[in-house]
Protein backbone atom coordinates (compact mmCIF):
# COMPACT_ATOMS: atom_id res chain seq x y z
CA UNK A 1 0.00 0.00 0.00
CA UNK A 2 1.41 3.47 -1.02
CA UNK A 3 1.26 5.84 1.66
CA UNK A 4 0.41 9.28 1.29
CA UNK A 5 3.40 10.56 2.38
CA UNK A 6 5.13 8.94 0.10
CA UNK A 7 3.84 10.62 -2.74
CA UNK A 8 4.07 14.05 -4.18
CA UNK A 9 2.18 16.42 -7.03
CA UNK A 10 3.84 19.06 -8.62
CA UNK A 11 1.02 21.06 -10.83
CA UNK A 12 2.28 23.84 -13.07
CA UNK A 13 -0.66 25.00 -15.44
CA UNK A 14 -2.66 21.94 -17.00
CA UNK A 15 0.42 20.08 -16.66
CA UNK A 16 1.21 17.53 -13.35
CA UNK A 17 3.80 15.29 -12.64
CA UNK A 18 2.85 12.68 -9.53
CA UNK A 19 6.57 11.62 -7.57
CA UNK A 20 6.37 8.29 -5.72
CA UNK A 21 9.45 7.60 -3.63
CA UNK A 22 9.85 3.57 -3.77
CA UNK A 23 12.17 2.29 -1.32
CA UNK A 24 14.58 0.69 -3.50
CA UNK A 25 14.78 -0.64 -7.18
CA UNK A 26 12.68 -3.73 -6.43
CA UNK A 27 9.75 -1.57 -5.23
CA UNK A 28 9.96 1.08 -7.82
CA UNK A 29 9.89 -2.27 -10.23
CA UNK A 30 7.01 -3.65 -8.17
CA UNK A 31 4.98 -0.22 -8.33
CA UNK A 32 6.11 0.37 -12.25
CA UNK A 33 4.92 -3.32 -13.13
CA UNK A 34 1.92 -2.35 -11.21
CA UNK A 35 0.83 0.51 -13.22
CA UNK A 36 1.65 -1.34 -16.75
CA UNK A 37 -0.61 -3.69 -15.91
CA UNK A 38 -3.29 -2.09 -14.63
CA UNK A 39 -3.35 -0.23 -17.90
CA UNK A 40 -3.27 -3.66 -19.78
CA UNK A 41 -6.30 -4.31 -17.59
CA UNK A 42 -8.39 -1.40 -18.36
CA UNK A 43 -7.52 -1.38 -22.13
CA UNK A 44 -6.78 -4.86 -23.05
CA UNK A 45 -5.35 -3.91 -26.69
CA UNK A 46 -3.58 -0.91 -25.42
CA UNK A 47 -0.19 0.84 -27.01
CA UNK A 48 2.44 0.10 -24.72
CA UNK A 49 5.77 2.73 -25.28
CA UNK A 50 8.49 0.45 -23.84
CA UNK A 51 11.81 1.35 -23.09
CA UNK A 52 15.32 -0.06 -22.75
CA UNK A 53 18.53 0.30 -20.46
CA UNK A 54 18.63 -1.37 -16.91
CA UNK A 55 16.18 0.62 -15.28
CA UNK A 56 13.37 -1.26 -16.85
CA UNK A 57 14.34 -4.75 -16.14
CA UNK A 58 13.09 -5.64 -13.04
CA UNK A 59 9.98 -4.11 -14.56
CA UNK A 60 9.33 -6.09 -17.04
CA UNK A 61 10.79 -9.63 -15.04
CA UNK A 62 8.09 -8.68 -12.44
CA UNK A 63 5.37 -8.47 -15.56
CA UNK A 64 6.48 -11.64 -17.24
CA UNK A 65 6.00 -13.55 -13.33
CA UNK A 66 2.55 -12.33 -13.05
CA UNK A 67 2.02 -13.48 -16.96
CA UNK A 68 2.91 -16.83 -15.64
CA UNK A 69 0.36 -16.79 -13.09
CA UNK A 70 -1.94 -15.74 -15.52
CA UNK A 71 -2.78 -12.21 -13.95
CA UNK A 72 -1.83 -10.30 -17.40
CA UNK A 73 -2.59 -11.51 -21.41
CA UNK A 74 -0.70 -9.46 -23.56
CA UNK A 75 -2.36 -10.79 -26.84
CA UNK A 76 -4.04 -7.92 -27.77
CA UNK A 77 -1.34 -5.71 -26.57
CA UNK A 78 0.56 -3.40 -29.07
CA UNK A 79 3.90 -1.94 -28.10
CA UNK A 80 6.82 0.62 -29.64
CA UNK A 81 9.70 0.96 -28.47
CA UNK A 82 11.64 4.53 -28.24
CA UNK A 83 15.07 3.45 -29.99
CA UNK A 84 17.55 1.69 -31.88
CA UNK A 85 21.36 1.67 -32.36
CA UNK A 86 21.65 2.39 -36.11
CA UNK A 87 24.14 -0.55 -38.02
CA UNK A 88 22.76 -3.39 -35.05
CA UNK A 89 20.19 -5.84 -36.42
CA UNK A 90 17.59 -7.45 -34.16
CA UNK A 91 19.97 -10.64 -33.95
CA UNK A 92 22.90 -8.93 -32.75
CA UNK A 93 22.56 -9.22 -28.22
CA UNK A 94 23.06 -5.59 -27.64
CA UNK A 95 20.49 -3.84 -30.07
CA UNK A 96 17.50 -2.87 -28.71
CA UNK A 97 15.47 -5.48 -30.71
CA UNK A 98 17.26 -8.69 -28.79
CA UNK A 99 17.05 -6.91 -25.04
CA UNK A 100 13.05 -6.35 -25.55
CA UNK A 101 12.68 -10.16 -27.16
CA UNK A 102 14.91 -11.67 -24.56
CA UNK A 103 13.52 -9.35 -21.38
CA UNK A 104 9.79 -9.45 -22.36
CA UNK A 105 9.00 -10.52 -25.84
CA UNK A 106 9.68 -13.94 -25.67
CA UNK A 107 8.38 -14.70 -22.48
CA UNK A 108 4.82 -13.44 -22.47
CA UNK A 109 1.79 -14.04 -24.45
CA UNK A 110 2.59 -10.92 -26.91
CA UNK A 111 2.27 -11.21 -30.93
CA UNK A 112 5.60 -10.44 -32.45
CA UNK A 113 3.94 -8.64 -35.14
CA UNK A 114 2.30 -6.14 -32.14
CA UNK A 115 5.80 -5.15 -31.78
CA UNK A 116 7.62 -2.84 -32.86
CA UNK A 117 11.26 -1.31 -32.99
CA UNK A 118 12.69 1.29 -35.28
CA UNK A 119 15.08 -0.81 -37.88
CA UNK A 120 18.48 0.07 -37.16
CA UNK A 121 19.35 -1.79 -40.56
CA UNK A 122 17.18 0.23 -42.61
CA UNK A 123 18.46 1.64 -45.84
CA UNK A 124 16.55 4.43 -46.09
CA UNK A 125 17.09 6.18 -42.48
CA UNK A 126 14.51 9.03 -42.79
CA UNK A 127 12.11 7.37 -44.36
CA UNK A 128 12.18 4.82 -41.63
CA UNK A 129 11.70 8.14 -39.42
CA UNK A 130 8.58 9.08 -41.29
CA UNK A 131 7.28 5.38 -41.11
CA UNK A 132 7.65 5.10 -37.62
CA UNK A 133 6.02 8.55 -36.57
CA UNK A 134 2.96 7.12 -38.97
CA UNK A 135 3.29 3.85 -37.41
CA UNK A 136 2.19 5.35 -34.10
CA UNK A 137 0.19 7.01 -34.92
CA UNK A 138 -1.66 5.14 -36.92
CA UNK A 139 -1.97 2.76 -33.83
CA UNK A 140 -4.09 5.69 -31.91
CA UNK A 141 -0.90 7.22 -30.40
CA UNK A 142 0.55 5.22 -27.35
CA UNK A 143 -1.17 5.15 -23.95
CA UNK A 144 1.25 4.72 -21.42
CA UNK A 145 5.07 5.63 -22.47
CA UNK A 146 7.19 4.06 -20.03
CA UNK A 147 11.02 6.13 -19.69
CA UNK A 148 13.83 5.39 -18.05
CA UNK A 149 16.21 8.61 -17.41
CA UNK A 150 19.82 8.88 -18.71
CA UNK A 151 22.94 10.58 -16.54
CA UNK A 152 22.76 13.80 -18.64
CA UNK A 153 18.58 13.70 -18.35
CA UNK A 154 18.55 12.32 -21.99
CA UNK A 155 15.03 10.16 -22.62
CA UNK A 156 15.12 7.55 -25.38
CA UNK A 157 17.69 9.17 -27.19
CA UNK A 158 17.13 12.82 -27.35
CA UNK A 159 20.59 13.85 -26.05
CA UNK A 160 21.39 17.30 -24.95
CA UNK A 161 20.69 19.90 -27.46
CA UNK A 162 19.94 23.33 -28.92
CA UNK A 163 16.50 22.19 -29.69
CA UNK A 164 13.69 19.82 -28.80
CA UNK A 165 13.52 17.44 -31.54
CA UNK A 166 9.83 16.78 -32.34
CA UNK A 167 9.70 13.19 -34.47
CA UNK A 168 11.51 10.22 -35.15
CA UNK A 169 15.02 11.03 -36.13
CA UNK A 170 18.78 10.23 -35.80
CA UNK A 171 21.03 11.52 -33.18
CA UNK A 172 24.97 11.50 -32.83
CA UNK A 173 25.62 10.03 -29.17
CA UNK A 174 27.67 11.96 -26.78
CA UNK A 175 30.66 10.48 -25.32
CA UNK A 176 28.62 10.33 -21.66
CA UNK A 177 25.73 8.38 -23.31
CA UNK A 178 28.28 6.03 -25.35
CA UNK A 179 30.53 5.34 -21.81
CA UNK A 180 27.10 4.22 -19.67
CA UNK A 181 26.50 2.00 -22.57
CA UNK A 182 29.56 0.61 -22.92
CA UNK A 183 29.19 -2.18 -20.68
CA UNK A 184 26.63 -3.85 -23.01
CA UNK A 185 29.34 -4.47 -25.52
CA UNK A 186 33.00 -6.42 -25.92
CA UNK A 187 34.79 -3.17 -26.43
CA UNK A 188 33.69 0.07 -26.52
CA UNK A 189 34.79 1.03 -29.71
CA UNK A 190 32.04 -1.72 -30.25
CA UNK A 191 29.62 0.97 -29.30
CA UNK A 192 27.70 2.64 -32.33
CA UNK A 193 28.00 6.21 -32.42
CA UNK A 194 24.78 6.95 -34.12
CA UNK A 195 20.89 5.81 -33.29
CA UNK A 196 17.40 6.44 -34.45
CA UNK A 197 14.73 7.38 -31.24
CA UNK A 198 11.74 8.93 -31.19
CA UNK A 199 11.85 12.83 -30.46
CA UNK A 200 10.69 14.76 -27.89
CA UNK A 201 7.52 15.80 -29.41
CA UNK A 202 6.48 11.91 -30.08
CA UNK A 203 6.80 11.29 -26.25
CA UNK A 204 5.04 13.98 -24.76
CA UNK A 205 1.84 12.94 -27.19
CA UNK A 206 1.65 9.28 -25.12
CA UNK A 207 -1.64 10.09 -22.63
CA UNK A 208 0.47 9.06 -19.86
CA UNK A 209 3.90 9.04 -19.09
CA UNK A 210 5.77 6.56 -16.39
CA UNK A 211 9.31 7.50 -15.45
CA UNK A 212 11.65 4.91 -13.44
CA UNK A 213 15.08 6.33 -11.51
CA UNK A 214 16.72 4.15 -9.25
CA UNK A 215 20.43 4.78 -7.84
CA UNK A 216 22.38 8.12 -6.69
CA UNK A 217 23.97 8.45 -9.67
CA UNK A 218 20.94 9.75 -11.50
CA UNK A 219 19.88 11.77 -8.62
CA UNK A 220 21.34 14.76 -10.04
CA UNK A 221 19.57 14.09 -13.25
CA UNK A 222 16.20 13.59 -11.47
CA UNK A 223 16.62 16.71 -9.60
CA UNK A 224 17.30 18.84 -12.44
CA UNK A 225 14.54 16.81 -14.73
CA UNK A 226 11.78 17.90 -12.39
CA UNK A 227 13.19 21.14 -10.45
CA UNK A 228 14.72 22.71 -12.43
CA UNK A 229 14.19 24.73 -15.36
CA UNK A 230 12.80 23.24 -18.84
CA UNK A 231 15.62 23.48 -21.23
CA UNK A 232 16.76 21.28 -24.66
CA UNK A 233 19.95 20.77 -22.21
CA UNK A 234 18.24 18.35 -20.15
CA UNK A 235 16.00 16.99 -22.33
CA UNK A 236 13.87 15.35 -19.81
CA UNK A 237 12.52 18.43 -18.15
CA UNK A 238 10.40 18.72 -20.86
CA UNK A 239 7.93 16.08 -18.95
CA UNK A 240 7.43 19.07 -16.76
CA UNK A 241 4.68 20.28 -19.25
CA UNK A 242 2.83 16.88 -19.76
CA UNK A 243 -0.68 16.49 -17.91
CA UNK A 244 -0.01 13.21 -16.27
CA UNK A 245 3.58 12.28 -16.02
CA UNK A 246 4.42 9.63 -13.15
CA UNK A 247 7.57 9.58 -11.74
CA UNK A 248 9.08 6.54 -9.42
CA UNK A 249 11.90 6.61 -7.95
CA UNK A 250 14.02 4.95 -5.38
CA UNK A 251 15.50 6.97 -2.33
CA UNK A 252 18.98 6.74 -3.87
CA UNK A 253 17.84 8.79 -6.96
CA UNK A 254 15.79 11.85 -4.65
CA UNK A 255 18.56 11.60 -2.44
CA UNK A 256 19.41 15.18 -3.71
CA UNK A 257 15.36 16.24 -4.11
CA UNK A 258 15.26 15.48 -0.48
CA UNK A 259 18.06 16.83 0.87
CA UNK A 260 16.75 20.34 -0.57
CA UNK A 261 13.84 20.03 0.73
CA UNK A 262 12.27 19.82 -2.29
CA UNK A 263 9.43 16.33 -1.43
N1 LIG B 1 18.55 4.81 -24.82
C1 LIG B 1 18.55 4.37 -23.47
C2 LIG B 1 17.47 5.10 -22.71
O1 LIG B 1 16.21 4.75 -23.24
C3 LIG B 1 17.61 4.74 -21.25
O2 LIG B 1 16.50 5.19 -20.53
C4 LIG B 1 18.83 5.41 -20.68
C5 LIG B 1 19.15 5.03 -19.25
O3 LIG B 1 19.65 3.74 -19.18
P1 LIG B 1 19.78 2.91 -17.86
O4 LIG B 1 18.40 2.56 -17.44
O5 LIG B 1 20.59 1.71 -18.22
O6 LIG B 1 20.47 3.79 -16.86
O7 LIG B 1 19.94 5.25 -21.53
C6 LIG B 1 19.91 4.50 -22.74
O8 LIG B 1 20.87 5.13 -23.51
Amino acid sequence: MMKQDKMRVLRRGGAMVRIYQAEDEGQMSRQAANLISAQVILKPDAVLGLATGSSPIGTYRQLVEWHRKGDIDFSEVKTVNLDEYLGLDGSSPASYRFFMNEHLFDKVNIDVNHTHVPNGMAEDIDRECRDYDRLVQDLGGVDLQLLGLGHNGHIGFNEPGDAFENGTHVVELTESTINANARLFARREDVPRRAITMGVGSILRAKKILVIVSGEDKARAVRDAFFGPVTPQLPASILQLHRDVVLIADRAALRLCRMEGRL
